[in-house]
């Protein structure tokens, strides 16, 4: 009888995976961070996924600026909820201590900004209660400038009514039910508000017009609640092109290098 034996990856949350694109010493440097999207599953989404949009940056950028990452993390049905975000949250804090980074400016696309949004909804947790991750939340939070939502997934809710189909993939990342996902902004929101404030970090909410399987709604929605509280947030709106061509979009690239420095 043949016994598969798992691979023990010897690089257990996948930092070496991580993308430079650019990088600077100047003291003055601002760093971008992506995080790509995928639905927690998909391999063809990477931290390549923004290498053309990095460039596009990298090629605004003429003082050389600033420095450009790309994280990795695992995928579900393997890795689940919470632990596809920790190990965004543990690479990203070995980056920013070994490279001595400040100044982040944190873009995700889809669970890419989910995950983002799940790090602002860290004060959630009292701080005496936080495990090593939340704690890690909780000290990149003090080094974050500013973040970008870009066509994400906020609300697990919200996502399953408007597209029941999309529990094939809800289910690998929430095996026990999206009940376990614990950031629905309406329960969250007054937690996010206090780390806005607190951390001064501010936020970019975009989204394209012709995003084909996330509609405004999923914005829409988050929008509403950041209103409801009245929280300082940016919302940039376009056409720019169907949901897995955002994080190559040109003015997409402007957008962040023009409201990054
Ligand atoms: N490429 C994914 C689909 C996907 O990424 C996705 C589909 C609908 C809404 C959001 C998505 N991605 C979010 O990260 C897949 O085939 O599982």
């Amino acid at each position: 009888m043949s016994t598969t034996i798992k691979a023990i990856s010897p690089d257990p949350t996948l930092f070496n995976k991580t993308l430079t694109f650019q990088e600077t010493s100047k003291s003055s440097r601002e760093t971008v961070i992506y995080i790509h999207g995928g639905a927690w599953n998909d391999p063809s989404n990477t931290p390549n996924d923004f290498n053309s949009l990095a460039n596009v940056i990298k090629s605004m950028d003429v003082e050389s600026n600033i420095c450009q990452f790309s994280m990795e993390y695992r995928l579900s049905p393997e890795i689940t909820n919470p632990r596809n975000l920790y190990d965004v949250v543990a690479n990203i804090t070995r980056l920013v201590k070994e490279k001595g980074l400040t100044s982040l400016n944190i873009v995700g696309h889809s669970v890419g900004a989910t995950f983002i949004w799940q790090i602002l909804s860290v004060l959630k947790h009292p701080q005496e209660n936080m495990n090593e991750a939340q704690l890690q939340m909780l000290d990149l939070l003090r080094t974050v400038k500013r973040v970008f939502l870009l066509d994400g997934i906020y609300s697990l809710k919200e996502l399953l009514e408007e597209y029941p189909q999309y529990d094939c993939f809800t289910k690998l990342a929430f095996p026990d039910g999206i009940q376990m996902y614990e950031e629905e902004p309406s329960i969250v929101m007054s937690h996010v508000k206090k780390a806005l404030f607190r951390f001064h970090v501010d936020m970019h909410v975009v989204h394209s017009y012709r995003d084909e399987l996330l509609s405004l709604r999923q914005t829409n929605s988050l929008i509403a609640c950041l209103q409801n509280y009245q929280i300082n947030f940016r919302l940039y709106l376009d056409d720019l092109g169907l949901h897995n061509d955002v994080y190559k979009n040109d003015k997409v690239a402007k957008y962040i290098f023009d409201n990054t420095h």
